[in-house]
């Protein structure tokens, strides 16, 4: 990659990675440096007990204040709020957000680039659901709630892309900033919403396969509380996927103001489980995956 005048700022929320921290820093530095890029990491730690941001501030020592900034926060105010505080502090024209635990592998970093470079993408998300993308480590049960949360995201909302909850992504500096402020979600749902209010702004999408490992040290932050807030939130945003869905003009098959409709009624008021509701009244959905072109998935149900 030629050296330009981006520059690449990466926003890393941190609760309890003090293991992960020096090796997480340094594949990004060694990416960075590798591919002659402009770059620095913004650290924004919610006062982790053990002791994240002490190693956060010996890193800057090593590597130098202007690539590695900690800016922290008094407590733990969840993920999606991280994002929006470390946002204030971003000196580059392009923004990355990652999880500092190595499921984002840094290598994927510049194949974004290179992506976003070709046809000036205002996005480039990581996809672990399509191409060779791929999910590792995880038990069934968290393998079974990112994919239902996909499905119920991507069915209601149809946002065109195939990983929406994800959270390694690339985005221009001013498109992010448009987002958040957009943007109501506090925790893990916030990366769904953020697709969705893209897709419903306009702004263009590329998707890049990843693979995501999950993590070695320390604990997954994502609980039960995530899972009724990410609901909510797919609920919150139904007017807003109906909108442009209707825009896009793709509302003969599968239409969502049925599957509004039927949603409304069998799992809201039911608490009927989603595809098996769908599936009894409409039989098998057939999904046609996002062709990655920009266009429009489409879902046909079958009888
Ligand atoms: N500052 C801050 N950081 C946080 C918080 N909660 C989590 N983090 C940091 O955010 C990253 C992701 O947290 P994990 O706890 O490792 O998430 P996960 O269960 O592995 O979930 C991953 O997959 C989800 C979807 O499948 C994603 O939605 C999620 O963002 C993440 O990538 C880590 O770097 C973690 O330290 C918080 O409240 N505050
Ligand atoms: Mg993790």
């Amino acid at each position: 990659m030629s050296a330009s005048i981006d520059k690449y700022s990466v926003i890393l929320p941190t609760y309890n990675e003090r293991s992960n921290l020096p090796v997480i820093i340094w594949l990004l530095a060694k990416t960075f440096k590798e591919n002659d890029l402009s770059w620095e990491v913004i650290i924004v730690d919610d006062a982790s007990p053990d002791g994240t941001q002490e190693i956060a501030k010996q890193l800057a020592k090593v590597y130098g204040p202007e690539h590695i900034l900690l800016k922290p926060r008094a407590g733990k105010l969840g993920l999606g709020t991280a994002y929006v505080h470390g946002l204030q502090f971003v000196t580059g024209n392009f923004v990355i957000i990652m999880d500092a635990d190595f499921s984002h592998h840094p290598k994927f970093i510049p194949q974004f680039i290179k992506l976003q470079q070709t046809k000036n993408y205002d996005i480039v998300t990581g996809t672990r659901y399509a191409g060779n993308g791929g999910v590792y480590g995880w038990d069934l049960r968290r393998k079974v709630i990112s994919r239902g949360a996909n499905f119920l995201a991507s069915t209601l909302l149809r946002p065109g892309v195939s990983d929406l909850t994800g959270s390694f992504r690339l985005y221009k500096k001013h498109v992010l900033e448009q987002l958040i402020s957009a943007t109501i979600s506090k925790g893990y749902v916030f990366q769904m919403e953020m697709m969705v209010r893209a897709r419903h702004l306009g702004f263009t999408i590329g998707e890049v396969p990843i693979t995501f490992v999950d993590r070695v040290y320390g604990e997954s932050k994502m609980g039960a509380n995530e899972i009724v807030q990410y609901a909510k939130g797919v609920w919150q945003l139904l007017s807003l996927g109906r909108e442009s869905l209707k825009r896009s003009g793709n509302t003969k098959e599968g239409s969502l103001d049925l599957q509004f409709e039927f949603y409304h009624r069998k799992i809201f008021k039911t608490g009927e489980f989603p595809s098996q509701a769908k599936q009894a009244t409409y039989g098998r959905p057939q999904t046609h995956k996002p062709p990655h072109n920009g266009q429009k998935p489409r879902v046909i149900f079958t009888s």
